[in-house]
C-alpha cells in the first residue's frame, strides 16, 4: 500500500484525522479492483479526491478519467451526455455523438452528486453496472463499455430511496464499497492545520505575507461548526488573506467573517468606530477590492466578446454580470436587453459543466457574483433551494456556480 503521507502529498490532502486516514486507506485498497465505490459525506468535505486516487492507483490509470457533475446537467440532455446520441434523435442532434460511457471505455467515470440523476437515467446506469451495456439515445443497438464507476453524494440516499427519488437496486450496485469522509467539525485537530495551509497558499498566490490567527481566533475557529466544511474554511482563509491589512487576525476580526456576523463586506462591517485611521484604510481596501472585481468582470466580458464575436450570445451568457455591472437605466439607455435563459432550455451549452469540473481553480473573474452567492448561502444556512430563490436563479444554476467557484 502506498505510504499514506506520500499519497496525501500527491493529492494535496491535508489532515491527520483517523477517519480521513481510514477513508484514504480504503480508497487505496479498493483501487486495484473494479468494485463500484460510493463516496459519502457532507458538501465540501473533499469527496472529489477519492475517485482521483482510485483511478490513479488502478490498472485504468492510463485510460480516461471523466468527472461528471450529475447535478449540473440539464435533465433534457443528461442521457445524451452520458450515453451519446444518434444523428436525428432529437432536434439539434445534427450528428452522432459519443457519450462519456463510450469515451471513458477502459477508464473511470466519477459521477458526482449521483443522487441528482433523473429516474430514467438511473435505469440506463443500472444496465451499465449490471452488464456493461448501454444504448445511445435514438438507437436500439446495445453497445459494450468497460467503465469503472465511482459515485459521490452528499444527500441521504436512504431518504432519497424512501421518497422514491433514487432506485434502491442502483444504490446497492453503486455502493458495493462505501467510503465516508468526515465533516470538518468532526476533525477538530485538522481545522487549524488546514487553515494554516490555505493561508500559506493564498499568501503565495496573492504575493503577500501569510495571515496568522491569535489564540482567541484559533479558539473561535475550532468552535465553529463549518456547515460548508473544508470548502468554507478555504474561502474564509482566502477572504481574510485578501481583505485584511493586518496579518495577525484577532478573534474579533475573525468573527466578522463567520456567517452569523455576515453583513456587508467584512472589512467594513458596522459596530466599529468609523472615524479612526484604520477604518478609513479598511474602506479604501474595500473600494480597491470592489474596483478590482469590476475590472475583472469587465475583462471577462471583453474577452468573451473578442472570442465569440457574437454580442447576443455574450449577453445571454453573461446576463447576471451585465445586470451587476450596469444599472437598469444604463442597460435601457444602450438598448441592451438582458435575457435570463433558463439552464435547461439551452441545448447549445451541453458541455459547460464538464469544462467546469476539469478547469483549474484559477482566481475567479467574477468575484462579485461569488460574494453574492456566498452571502445568500450563509444567510440561508447553506440551503441551496432558499439561496437560489433569493438570488433569482434556478437551483441547478446555483449548484453549477457553487461547483464552478468552489464555494
Ligand atoms: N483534506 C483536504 N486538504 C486540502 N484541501 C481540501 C481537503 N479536502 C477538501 N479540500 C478542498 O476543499 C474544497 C472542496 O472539496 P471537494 O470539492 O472535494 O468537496 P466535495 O465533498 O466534493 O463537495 P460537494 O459535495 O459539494 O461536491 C476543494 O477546494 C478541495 O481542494
Amino acid at each position: 500500500m502506498e505510504n499514506l503521507q506520500a499519497l496525501k502529498q500527491r493529492f494535496g490532502i491535508i489532515g491527520n484525522d483517523v477517519q480521513l486516514n481510514r477513508a484514504l486507506e480504503k480508497a487505496v485498497r479498493v483501487a486495484p479492483t473494479d468494485i463500484s465505490v460510493l463516496v459519502t459525506g457532507e458538501s465540501g468535505v473533499g469527496k472529489e479526491s477519492i475517485p482521483k486516487i482510485i483511478h490513479s492507483l488502478s490498472h485504468r490509470k492510463h485510460a480516461k478519467y471523466i468527472a461528471v457533475n450529475c447535478g449540473a446537467i440539464p435533465e433534457g440532455t443528461i442521457d445524451s451526455e452520458l450515453f451519446g446520441h444518434e444523428k436525428g434523435s432529437f432536434t439539434g442532434a445534427t450528428q452522432d455523438r459519443k457519450g462519456y460511457f463510450e469515451v471513458a471505455d477502459g477508464g473511470t467515470i466519477f459521477l458526482d452528486e449521483v443522487g441528482e440523476l433523473p429516474l430514467t437515467t438511473q435505469v440506463r446506469l443500472l444496465r451499465v453496472l449490471e452488464n456493461g451495456e448501454f444504448i445511445k439515445v435514438g438507437s436500439s443497438k446495445p453497445q459494450k463499455t468497460d467503465v469503472r464507476i465511482v459515485a459521490a453524494t452528499n444527500v441521504n440516499m436512504r431518504s432519497a430511496i424512501e421518497k422514491e427519488r433514487f432506485r434502491e437496486d442502483l444504490y446497492y450496485r453503486l455502493s458495493t464499497v462505501e467510503i465516508h469522509l468526515p465533516a470538518l467539525r468532526d476533525r477538530n485537530e485538522d481545522i487549524h492545520l488546514l487553515f494554516r495551509k490555505f493561508a500559506a497558499d493564498f499568501a503565495q498566490k496573492y504575493r503577500m505575507p501569510s495571515i496568522r490567527l491569535d489564540e482567541n481566533a484559533i479558539n473561535i475557529l475550532l468552535n465553529y461548526n463549518f456547515p460548508g466544511n473544508i470548502r468554507q474554511l478555504k474561502n474564509l482563509a482566502e477572504q481574510i488573506s485578501v481583505i485584511e491589512e493586518s496579518r495577525m487576525i484577532t478573534g474579533a476580526k475573525l468573527k466578522q467573517y463567520l456567517p452569523n456576523n455576515f453583513g456587508n463586506l467584512p472589512a467594513v462591517v458596522g459596530g466599529k468606530k468609523d472615524n479612526d485611521f484604520s477604518s478609513e484604510r479598511d474602506i479604501m481596501y474595500k473600494i480597491l477590492f470592489d474596483m478590482r472585481n469590476d475590472i475583472n468582470d469587465l475583462k471577462k466580458l471583453t474577452l468573451d466578446l473578442m472570442k465569440s464575436g457574437n454580442v447576443e450570445e455574450v449577453q445571454e451568457e453573461n446576463h447576471q454580470l451585465l445586470e451587476k455591472i450596469y444599472s437598469d437605466k444604463e442597460l435601457k439607455e444602450h438598448n441592451i436587453e438582458v435575457l435570463n435563459i433558463p439552464q435547461n432550455s439551452s441545448p447549445k451549452k451541453d458541455y459547460d459543466f464538464i469544462e467546469t469540473i476539469e478547469e483549474d481553480e484559477s482566481l475567479s473573474l467574477q468575484e462579485k457574483e461569488v460574494e453574492m452567492i456566498k452571502k445568500s448561502l450563509e444567510k440561508n444556512n447553506n440551503k441551496r433551494k432558499l439561496a437560489a430563490k433569493e438570488l433569482g436563479i434556478s437551483e441547478r444554476t446555483l449548484y453549477r456556480k457553487i461547483k464552478q467557484y468552489d464555494l
